[in-house]
């Protein structure tokens, strides 16, 4: 019998990427072949790119941006090129069903399962939906969303909550491996610091001047984004990384609270595995605001401690960190009471009943 096949798409930041990455293993293990298109200098070439069993077919593709630039007149022309060479990369492997988390790159490869008559499902992972899924979703069969409350901004026709899709491999964390690896002991607890997939500058500088007295209490992993590692601070206890791949997960068993920035994947991660969290969410300076709504949410229901990013100070920083320790047992309270174990099966069993 013919292998059926899927194929995927996302990119741009890893919160594009990270669910396909939880998806792509069950497709694996079922026998399938997958494709994936995506961008040609992505980071979802690196994270996608080496998988075995998936073939990667880099695609041109035009950042749309809402405001008036220059850069609007050329990219509608590289959206226009990817959709062709989406339409003639579907064409070719006649997958059954296409996936797709967002990002720019998704656009075309959406635009162009439409004219090819292939079912294509959207995932969200904001409270709010991002621009590039904004544009894909009249083109798409479904959309599923993470929170419960995005199910407002979607079409309510073809939308349906199904919660956060997590790696699996999350859950098999070990917190002796993950001490090991960052060169910790078990003496003091385990700050964890994310400034999103890609790093935070303004994190980084603030985190760094509050070393000594972070230090006094906690030790700290700190992951700091591309480029971003200053190898002149050597201090005892301080353990810094660019992006950490399949240690994860031993790094997450191994940290005590989080201090970090407000995308949907990450912030979910930590819920799932109750992990009490600072949130400081990117600016509406530097985004469309979509971390501060997630944010905002995760603080009602009390799974989260936010900062805002123009209040965050080194003197704020240690402050919200100390409250952040005293509140600890009630947020852990808190979040024993989110499950996510169903989202998975039920993002597969959708596909299943959409597929061709
Ligand atoms: C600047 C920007 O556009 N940010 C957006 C981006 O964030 P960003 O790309 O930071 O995405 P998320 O925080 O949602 O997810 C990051 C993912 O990367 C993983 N990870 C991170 C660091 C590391 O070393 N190893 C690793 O595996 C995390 O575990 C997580 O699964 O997508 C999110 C989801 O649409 C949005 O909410 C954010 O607003």
């Amino acid at each position: 019998m013919k292998k059926k096949r899927i194929l995927f798409t996302g990119g741009g930041t890893a919160g594009h990427v990270i669910v396909n990455l939880a998806l792509i293993p069950v497709y694996q293990r079922d026998g399938w072949e997958i494709d994936y298109i995506g961008s040609k200098d992505g980071i979802e070439k690196k994270l996608i790119g080496k998988l075995e069993g998936v073939t990667y077919h880099p695609i041109s593709t035009g950042k749309l941006r809402r405001y008036m630039s220059k850069e609007n007149f050329k990219d509608p022309f590289k959206v226009l090129k990817g959709t062709m060479q989406a339409a003639r990369i579907i064409g070719k492997r006649k997958p059954s069903i296409i996936f797709s988390k967002g990002g720019f790159v998704s656009v075309p490869v959406i635009l162009a399962a439409n004219l090819k008559r292939v079912p294509a499902v959207i995932h969200e992972s904001d409270y709010t939906p991002g621009l590039a899924n904004k544009i894909a979703i009249p083109f798409a069969k479904k959309v599923l969303a993470t929170f419960p409350e995005t199910m407002d901004f979607l079409p309510e026709k073809k939308t349906e909550y199904v919660g956060a899709v997590i790696r699996e491999e999350l859950f098999q964390g070990d917190k002796k491996k993950g001490l090991a690896f960052a060169g910790l002991t078990k003496e003091k607890p385990v700050l964890l610091i994310m400034g999103g997939s890609g790093g935070s500058r303004k994190i980084n500088e603030t985190v760094r001047e509050s070393l000594p007295q972070l230090l006094d209490t906690l030790q700290i992993i700190h992951i700091c984004g591309q480029g971003n590692v200053d190898s002149a601070i050597t201090e005892k206890g301080y353990a810094q990384f660019e992006y950490i791949n399949e240690e994860l997960k031993d790094i997450f068993a191994a940290s005590d609270y989080v201090l970090s920035r407000a995308g949907a994947n990450a912030i979910f991660e930590f819920l799932a595995l109750q992990i009490p969290m600072l949130l400081i969410p990117l600016s509406k300076q530097a985004s469309r605001g979509d971390q501060i709504i997630n944010a905002r949410s995760f603080k009602e229901k009390q799974y989260a401690q936010v900062l805002e990013e123009e209040d965050l100070t080194r003197d704020s920083l240690v402050k919200e960190l100390t409250k952040l320790k005293e509140k600890a047992p009630i947020i852990r309270d808190k979040m024993k009471e989110y499950k996510s174990e169903k989202a998975r099966d039920r993002v597969i069993e959708i596909l299943k009943e959409i597929q061709k």
